[in-house]
């Protein structure tokens, strides 16, 4: 598996610095290529006129300092002003400050009328309190100008592990980043924030991850690998998913469910559930085959057919006792288990009842996929970033945890962690979350591995939204997609 998509938060990046340092890599060297970075990028996105870079107090004024030297060697009309005193700027920061042989002026509000292109080097990963006083008045006042802003490492105020803002962060066009990113690049509102991302390269080597030995990564299709098909194969070796039916005039969602299941490529799908719902459900489908499931006990005799190997539950479930014996009598046996939506939040009262039978077996997966509500439902307020929100539950609950959103991060009980950044906001319309059990499931049935299979289901769901592109999806649309995606990734 590649690196690449690592992320760091600020505390780690300081250990990369740091064990690069002791490896016998001289920290200005890092520094000058951090701000020589910054200054290309400037020079090639932003072409013409003055130059404004704002510095801060720490090491991040001081990569604006080494782009204020190298833009002005490029001939560019540079003009620097700084956010606190050029006496206590000290180490790296103060030796290029001190190579900068322009005028340094005092950063304020008033002083930044001129420029055509902005740099804001004024806190990154440094930044370890909220902004107020003169600082956030003089962030507000470069949100107001109209000017592009090009950010150094994360834009100030936001925070690079949590992406969230300490009090006013400034709004770039562009962060340039250093070595990998950090989960504030691509957590809400910091993704926001940050404009596009562009990574640079500053002599790191990539031997220092070995001891930092992290556990975040940016969602990509490098981390898992798709389920085969043999020659050999047949429907039976592609696993058996069961998706249970919701009420008579509840089916669409578990339908969906189902369709997307199938189209991922499980080899067979069957909804269960009342006789009535299944004769809503048989004007529908036809591939989907239906099986009547009357209460927890005739499922879990259904179960008793080792070929299936996976249940969904919880789409239009239904809230209540029915769906919690449901979801009992499902998670007494080895089957790969979705969780979602009603399932999740009919143990609202009754959370560890639901925790403990997941952890009874700990050797099958168990993928639970709540939005935001359902999550705060089943858990509680958690403190922390959605990171740390979603490693807690998965430790807590046993499960794969799916915090689903615009930045779903998905979690595993052992802390290992991804964060999704692919789906468009066209994804968020209703059904879509129930599309999205389905192809997780449908990669369970394959044989993926639970943390595997809801990475790879997210990036898919995420993936379809940019397929269609425009405006206008509906749920429905989502399952024919999917087909598009895979060949993609089988490419
Ligand atoms: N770690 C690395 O490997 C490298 C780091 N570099 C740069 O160094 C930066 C980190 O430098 P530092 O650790 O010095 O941190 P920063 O420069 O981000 O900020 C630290 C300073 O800001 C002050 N500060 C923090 N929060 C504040 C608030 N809310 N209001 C007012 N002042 C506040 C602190 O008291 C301190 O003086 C990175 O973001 C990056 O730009 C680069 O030079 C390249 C190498
Ligand atoms: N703004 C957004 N950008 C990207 N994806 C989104 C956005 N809003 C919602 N989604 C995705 O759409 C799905 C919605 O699921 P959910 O909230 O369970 O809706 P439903 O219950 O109607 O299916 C989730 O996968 C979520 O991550
Ligand atoms: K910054």
């Amino acid at each position: 598996m590649t690196s690449e998509h690592v992320l760091l938060t600020p505390a780690e990046m300081g250990r990369a610095d740091a064990l690069a340092v002791a490896s016998g890599i001289q920290s200005f060297k890092l520094m000058e290529a951090a701000g020589n970075a910054v200054a290309e990028l400037v020079a090639e996105r932003y072409p013409d006129g003055q130059v404004l870079i704002l510095c801060g107090p720490g090491n991040n004024g001081g990569d604006g300092f080494v782009a204020a030297k190298k833009l002005k060697e490029l001939g560019r009309e540079v003009r620097v002003a700084l956010f606190g005193d050029r006496e206590r700027l000290a180490g790296d920061a103060a030796f290029f400050a001190d190579l900068w042989n322009g005028p340094i002026q005092a950063a304020r509000p008033d002083g930044l009328r001129g420029a055509k292109v902005l740099v804001d080097a004024l806190l990154g990963a440094g930044l370890d309190r909220e902004i107020e006083g003169g600082l956030a008045e003089l962030i507000e006042a470069v949100n107001g100008l109209r000017v592009p802003i090009v950010a150094v490492d994360v834009p100030s105020g936001i925070d690079g592990t949590s992406g969230q803002v300490r009090g006013v962060a400034i709004k770039a066009d562009v962060s340039v980043t250093f070595f990998r990113l950090k989960p504030g690049h691509l957590l809400l509102p910091g993704r926001q924030q940050c404009g596009e991302v562009v990574l640079a390269e500053i002599g790191i080597p990539d031997s220092v991850l070995g001891d930092i030995r992290p556990n975040l990564n940016r969602n990509n299709p490098d981390l898992w690998q798709l389920p085969r098909l043999e020659a050999d194969g047949h429907k039976f070796t592609r696993g058996h998913c069961v998706v249970m039916s919701g009420g008579p005039l509840q089916t669409g969602a578990s339908r969906m469910t189902a369709t997307a299941a199938l189209r991922t490529g499980a080899g067979l799908v069957t909804l269960a559930g009342a006789h009535s719902s299944l004769l809503i459900q048989a004007n529908h489908v036809t591939a989907i085959m239906l099986k009547p499931v009357d209460g927890a006990a005739s499922l879990q005799l259904l179960l008793h057919d080792q070929r299936i190997n996976t249940v969904v539950i919880g789409p239009a479930a239904g809230l209540g006792e029915a769906t919690k014996a449901n979801v009992l009598a499902v998670l007494a046996s080895q089957v790969a288990t979705v969780l979602d939506a009603d399932a999740l939040t009919s143990f609202k009262d009754s959370p560890e009842a639901l925790f403990s039978a997941i952890k009874a077996r700990p050797q099958r997966a168990v993928v639970m996929t709540p939005h935001e509500g359902e999550f705060e439902r089943l858990f509680g307020k958690v403190d922390g970033s959605k990171v740390d929100r979603a490693r807690s539950a998965a430790l807590r609950s046993g499960a794969i945890v799916v915090l689903k959103g615009s930045d779903t991060v998905v979690a595993a009980p052992d802390g290992h962690a991804v964060i999704n950044d692919n789906a468009p906001a066209i994804l968020g319309t209703a059904g879509s979350g129930d599309v999205l059990a389905g192809i997780i499931a449908g990669l369970l049935a394959q044989g993926m591995k639970g943390f595997d299979a809801a990475c790879a289901g997210v990036w898919i769901h995420g993936e379809t939204g940019n397929l269609w592109g425009g405006p206008g999806l509906i749920a429905e649309d989502l399952p024919g997609l999917i087909p598009d995606v895979l060949a993609e990734l089988t490419e």
